[in-house]
């Protein structure tokens, strides 16, 4: 029998993705700070939050079982993109991403006493050129406020997507091959 692990996130995609594995899992609540340091690079910073968040998760359960963490974000010209803030933030996003070829990074971190099991997999989207009012549109359909970049390619955000290198369910939030190996690894571990 698949042990039981926690899964840190409050994010639907992730719980989907994870339900595909066949893994059996709990939600797990926490609280964790997403904010950039200064200076630090965008791969690091995934990297930090997904482990932050495993081990936040670990810690709030009282260590009973592992728990996995992920982060996602897109990044074009070196400028990482949260989630938007407000319409007039994401329409500044889709202007950057229109008719250009930007990187997803997504990290995915296990945290079980005292050790950390982790995987960064990162992905190049190329954008189709977009329309003001196919921006308009966008943001008015409701889908791009919780998503990192401001689409989701799994959803409406998918006609923007002419070429993917890399990951579609790491670009959804969480990778189905790479999770799986961490997950064997874990067991194997245990
Ligand atoms: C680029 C892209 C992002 N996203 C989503 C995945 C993540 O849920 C979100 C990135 O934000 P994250 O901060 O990685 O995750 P989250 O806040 O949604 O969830 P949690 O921290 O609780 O795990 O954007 C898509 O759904 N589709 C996409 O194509």
């Amino acid at each position: 029998m698949k042990t039981t692990i926690g899964l840190a996130s409050a994010s639907p995609r992730r719980h989907e993705l994870l339900s595909l594995l066949q893994q059996p899992f709990e939600r797990v609540s926490i609280d964790v700070d997403e904010r950039l340091l200064p200076t630090e690079a965008a791969v690091d910073y995934v990297q930090r939050l997904a482990r932050t968040k495993a081990e936040a998760g670990f810690a709030a359960i009282g260590g009973r079982m592992p728990v996995l963490g992920a982060d996602t974000i897109v990044v074009i010209d070196n400028k990482v993109l949260g989630k938007p803030v407000d319409e007039a933030d994401f329409k500044a996003m889709m202007q950057l991403l229109s008719d250009k070829v930007h990187q997803v990074h997504t990290a995915v971190a296990i945290a079980w006493q005292g050790r950390l099991l982790e995987q960064l997999v990162s992905s190049r989207v190329h954008f189709a050129p977009l329309s003001e009012q196919m921006i308009a549109d966008y943001w008015h359909s409701g889908e791009p406020a919780d998503k990192a970049g401001g689409y989701g390619i799994q959803g409406i955000g998918g006609r923007f997507v002419r070429y993917l290198e890399g990951s579609y369910s790491a670009v959804v939030g969480l990778p189905l091959y790479e999770t799986d190996q961490l997950l064997q690894q874990l067991e194997a571990a245990k």
